[in-house]
Parts: C-alpha cells; sequence; structure tokens
C-alpha cells in the first residue's frame, strides 16, 4: 500500500534521510521506531505529502501523494502536536473534515461519538491537550482513510483512552483494511499494535522486520553452570553479554531451537530462554550498531 524506493531529504545540505526504502502492506500496522532525531516525523510528512524529498518516490496504492488531491483525501496524517482550528467547535472541525475527505461518513463520526464522550458545541481551545488529541483521532477516523499515519498518537492521553484508541484502530484496520503507520518512543504501547516495525537512525533504517520474525530470531539466554562457563554462542551474533550474579545473560540472534541445542551440550546449571519485549529488541539492536545504551536495563 505504501512503497518507498531511494528516498533522501535535506535540510539545508545536512542528509536527513538516506536512500530509505519501505513497504508497507494494506490492512497492516507499521511501528516506526528509532531515536531521537532519527527522520521519523520527517519520513511521515513526505510520506503525507506535506514535505517533498528531493531524491526517490513515495507511492500510495500506486500514486503518488505529494500535490495530488486525490491521492491526499485517502489519507490522514495526525502530527504530534495539535493543529487545530483553535475557534471552532467539534461539530464545525466535522464540517471542515466533511469538505476535506468525500470518505468522510456521519454515520461513523456519531457512532464514535458515544466512544469519546466529548461535548460537541464545545470550542476546540476549551478542551485539554489530551481532550483536543481525542477530537483528531475522532474526526480521523470518522473521514475513514486508507491510510492512518500517526506520530506519537498516545502522547498525552490516559490509560483508557488509548485501549479505546487502540481497538478502534485495530477494527478499522480488520474491517476496512486501513493502512496505519505510528511512530512512537512508546515501545509498549505499540507492542501488542503492529505487524511490522522498522527502526531509523541516523536517516537509515536499521532493521525492518515482520514483529513475529523479529521475535523469533532474538532471544534472551540465561544461564549458569556449576563450575567454569564454557565458550558460548561462538557461532552465533551476540547483540549484549553481561554477568548478573552467577547467572550469564546473553542477547543471541538466532533461532530458538538451534541455541536450546547448543545450551544443552554445553551442560548447564540451568538456562532459560526468553522472547524479548520490543522495548528490549530496539535497545540491543541499537547497542548492535553502537547506541550507547549502557545502564539503561539495570
Ligand atoms: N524544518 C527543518 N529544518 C531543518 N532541520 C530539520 C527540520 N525538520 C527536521 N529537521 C532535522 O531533521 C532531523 C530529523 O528530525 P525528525 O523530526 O524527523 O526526527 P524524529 O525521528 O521525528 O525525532 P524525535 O523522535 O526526536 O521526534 C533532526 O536533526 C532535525 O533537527
Amino acid at each position: 500500500m505504501i512503497k518507498i524506493e531511494a528516498l533522501s531529504k535535506s535540510f539545508e545540505k545536512e542528509s536527513v534521510l538516506s536512500e530509505v526504502k519501505l513497504n508497507v502492506r494494506q490492512g497492516s500496522i507499521y511501528g516506526l521506531l528509532g531515536s531521537n532525531g532519527a527522520g521519523k516525523t520527517t519520513l511521515l510528512k513526505i510520506i503525507a505529502g506535506i514535505i517533498k524529498a528531493d531524491k526517490g518516490n513515495v507511492l500510495i496504492a500506486g500514486s503518488e501523494v505529494f500535490e495530488q488531491v486525490s491521492s491526499k483525501q485517502r489519507l490522514i496524517f495526525i502530527p504530534d502536536r495539535s493543529f487545530f482550528f483553535q475557534h471552532y467547535t467539534i461539530k464545525q472541525m466535522a464540517d471542515f473534515y466533511k469538505e476535506q475527505y468525500p470518505t468522510f461518513s456521519e454515520r461513523r463520526f456519531l457512532e464514535l461519538k458515544d466512544v469519546f464522550n466529548l461535548d460537541m458545541k464545545k470550542k476546540v481551545h476549551q478542551f485539554s491537550k489530551g481532550m483536543q488529541r481525542q477530537v483528531t483521532l475522532w474526526l480521523s477516523l470518522a473521514a475513514q482513510p486508507d491510510v492512518l499515519i500517526l506520530d506519537e498518537p498516545f502522547d498525552g492521553l490516559d490509560a483508557v483512552v488509548r485501549k479505546k484508541i487502540k481497538n478502534l484502530i485495530v477494527s478499522d484496520v480488520a474491517e476496512r483494511e486501513m493502512t496505519v503507520m505510528i511512530s512512537s518512543h512508546n515501545l509498549r504501547e505499540v507492542e501488542d499494535l503492529c505487524d511490522a516495525v522498522g527502526i531509523l537512525h541516523k536517516g537509515e533504517f536499521v532493521t525492518q522486520r515482520d514483529l513475529d520474525d523479529l521475535k523469533s530470531d532474538v532471544h534472551k539466554v540465561q544461564v549458569a553452570f556449576r563450575e567454569t562457563k564454557p565458550q558460548l554462542f561462538s557461532d552465533f551474533t551476540v547483540l549484549h553479554k553481561e554477568k548478573r550474579g552467577s547467572v550469564h545473560l546473553y542477547i543471541v540472534k538466532g533461532n530458538l531451537m538451534d541455541i536450546e541445542s547448543h545450551l544443552a551440550t554445553n551442560n548447564p546449571l540451568l538456562s532459560d530462554v526468553l522472547p524479548l519485549t520490543l522495548e528490549e529488541i530496539f535497545i540491543y539492536e541499537m547497542e548492535g550498531i553502537g547506541y550507547a545504551m549502557e545502564h539503561i536495563l539495570e
């Protein structure tokens, strides 16, 4: 649904994105992760057609987006900061969205009124920051876009609202095959949401994978030996190792069965192989490319 080839962007001669390639399947949720200043917002804005790449292509359902009204009507980008007309009421905002997006559904808008429970006659500036964010999400979902692009969508929302919004996104993905891109630093929040993730660092992807593949490829091994520890995992890629008391901790790339049989041949006193959380995958992948993270996990 979203296809990007060899995309590059610089600001004032400083490269922000370099030869970026990306594929997001229709009806999937893609988590765009990365360090501060990695280029995530810039990439999302280019996909949304708000800024122009210096080089490369962005195609949404086979069509270009930049300066293409018909493509833009099928896509909504929600930035990390509110961009509202502060003196509009929700009702007036809904009328504005209706004009912009031919797919806007009055029925959906009214259905979602019960979910968000905000006074439609109030002006936007009379709402709190988190409530304003809810208004944007409410209107965007009512507009039924084919592609929804969210930059830090959960910032400032309480846990109940976050859960409601996640459910709404997932149901639109399942029912209408909406395609979603989410950039977030809150990895716990996006972990149960994303089908695929990409980690961006200094304008380049460090990794891009289906989340299930990524999780089945990296493991946390805790192992202890009765006496001397043998040389472990010399034929594997070890992203991280440390000693915690008598337990040795390894973060190892590789197939679960290969890891388990390697451990078995070394006769440990105890051993445990665990899947990593998305947060741990992020930290170790970044450590693997030399992004300093000492002490973060302690
Ligand atoms: N309009 C601009 N003019 C000049 N430089 C810019 C502009 N917008 C972004 N940049 C630079 O581009 C780089 C990437 O910024 P971007 O906002 O895309 O990063 P990000 O990954 O979203 O970061 P964060 O996670 O901190 O929000 C940064 O070095 C930033 O200073």
